[in-house]
């Protein structure tokens, strides 16, 4: 021992060869020559610890996964960081199989990112098993079709909200550029506060501070360095902890999403223990129907917090994206926007009529822009799962604790389920009888299907058709020339840095 230490430094260069031969054979060799995994078909890796990545971020993401089903089929290999496997799966079949047969068997792996897990704690985005059952079990009546009938009134006065802020910046001019993504963000979390919590965010009028967090959290300039910040950190947690700019920042935003979220929910709480407890928003009904559940099936407080946490930003994020694409979709299809302007007009010919519920479910052509809407450029274009035991898919062997990126935008823009125009942005497809027949659960995925698919989709549904027929009733958009984005890789899919729409006003 004596020896060793007093000659350690003749030992020095055989420890780092070590240490450098058991990086390389860990991240280099076992990964691309002897993985079980190598079996399955995959683009060549790239750059030496990179896998993949730099194509993937070079390119329109979605597009890149989607390719990858063409030439590779419908369960591909893709390496990321340090050439970790990430198996893609477009196969609709296997999708049902690990959405809707066995979803417990694959964990979401969005808690992968230490980040992800301190927004989201303890929330039904988080949990499996029975503790995913009893949390869906108590939301559900939260989300009914009188619930969402209820708060419908309140979706509309806020889109209109939205309509008469861009007549004002538009102004005596018919026509101005208009950045959409500032307002539909604003718009859908002012929506899900009152919506979901009865809270008054106002965040069109004022600047909010919960706002500005959500913005911070989501806007962050895409940038390579960031990229590999995020992904190291699902290696090296610490790294999240660490005083960089970004984590700060990120740190700071959360401490306040943290703080609003404990404050909603103490309110309704006390509210309810003074029998004051009167509104219909998702939080208290859900503090009401967590009263009459048994001590062992109550949520906690922190299960409530982190429901209000994974509300907000399942519930405005998802929605403002959707409303943006269908917006830049209806620009770039000018015969298909003004086909469903004469729907609205033909429905609504005074332009200040306050559209009801039952007005809005029976406009047909909204109803199917939205649904292809969301087929062309689903929000969330995919979604990552865990294995959780060894298992055979389509002849390949993955090893427990496998992650898979499950490609809605790649199943969504398959030809051989859609049809040689997957990619094209056909609303009338949705009329057409022997079309119709053919589109199931397990080919039009945008929230998802089985028992963890979205819970907020009706109301989700409602909200972007309000949107739509007060927006699409009151202004033309037309594609600014020029104009570029890039669509963000992480989350949904929102254009970056914004997109800006010429808007003009319709006349009658
Ligand atoms: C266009 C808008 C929306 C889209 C495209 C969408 C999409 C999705 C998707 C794909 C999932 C599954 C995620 C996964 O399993 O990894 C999901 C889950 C979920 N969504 Fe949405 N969502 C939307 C709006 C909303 C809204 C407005 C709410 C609530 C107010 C909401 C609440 C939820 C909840 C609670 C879950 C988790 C369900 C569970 O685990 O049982 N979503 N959503």
């Amino acid at each position: 021992m004596i020896y060793f230490l007093t000659n350690f430094k003749n030992y020095i260069p055989y420890i780092i060869a070590a240490f450098i031969g058991y990086f390389f054979y860990k991240y280099y060799i076992y990964p691309l020559y002897i993985s079980p995994l190598c079996r399955i078909p995959g683009p060549p890796v790239e750059r030496l610890f990179f896998g993949n990545l730099i194509s993937f971020f070079k390119n329109d993401p979605d597009i890149y996964l989607a390719r990858l089903k063409e030439q590779y089929g419908g369960v591909v290999l893709f390496r990321s960081f340090f050439n970790s496997p990430v198996v893609v799966i477009t196969d609709h079949k296997l999708i049902q199989h690990i959405l809707v047969n066995n979803t417990y068997d694959y964990v979401r792996a969005i808690a992968d990112r230490p980040e992800a897990r301190d927004m989201l704690g303890k929330s039904i985005f988080v949990v499996e098993g029975n503790v995913h059952k009893r949390q869906r079990k108590i939301m559900n009546p939260a989300f009914s079709f009188t619930n969402i009938k209820g708060v419908f009134p309140t979706v509309v006065q806020i889109v209109n909200k939205l309509k008469d802020s861009w007549m004002k910046q538009i102004g005596d001019k018919n026509e101005g550029t208009i950045t959409v993504t500032t307002m539909l963000p604003k718009i859908a979390l002012d929506i899900i506060g009152l919506v979901g919590f009865g809270y008054e965010f106002n965040s069109t009028t004022t600047e909010s501070e919960l706002a500005r967090a959500y913005e911070t959290i989501t806007s962050e300039k895409q940038t390579p360095s960031y990229f590999m910040l995020i992904i190291a950190t699902i290696f090296f947690p610490f790294i999240s902890k660490l005083p960089f700019g970004r984590n700060l920042r990120f740190q700071k935003s959360l401490k306040v999403i943290k703080a609003y979220s404990d404050k909603i929910v103490l309110e309704r709480k006390n509210k309810f223990s003074q029998g004051k407890l009167e509104e219909q928003d998702l939080l208290s009904i859900l503090v009401r129907i967590n009263d009459e559940l048994s001590d062992g099936e109550k949520l906690t407080h922190e299960e409530l917090k982190s429901q209000v946490m994974s509300f907000l930003i399942a519930g405005h994020e998802t929605t403002s994206t959707a409303s943006t694409w269908a917006l830049y979709l209806l620009a770039k299809h000018p015969d298909i926007q003004n086909r469903l302007r004469e729907e609205l007009v033909e429905a609504f010919p005074d332009r200040s009529h306050q559209p009801t519920f039952d007005e809005i479910e029976c406009l047909k052509y909204l109803d199917c822009v939205i649904k292809e809407a969301l087929r062309v450029i689903p929000p969330v274009p995919s979604i990552p799962r865990r294995t959780t035991k060894d298992e055979t898919m389509n002849g390949y062997f993955i090893p427990k604790g496998t992650l898979l990126i499950i490609s809605i935008y790649g199943v969504h823009h398959d030809s051989s389920l859609w049809g040689k125009n997957a990619s094209k942005f056909e609303p009338s497809k949705w009329l057409d009888p022997e079309m119709k027949s053919k589109i199931t659960n397990s080919i039009y995925l945008p929230f998802i299907n089985g028992p963890k698919n979205c819970m907020g989709m009706k109301f989700a549904l409602m909200e972007l058709k309000v949107i739509l027929a007060i927006l699409i009733r009151n202004f033309a958009f037309k594609e600014v020339e020029g104009y570029t984005f890039k669509k963000r890789h992480f989350g949904n899919n929102k254009p970056l840095p914004g997109l800006d729409l010429i808007v003009s006003k319709v006349d009658n």
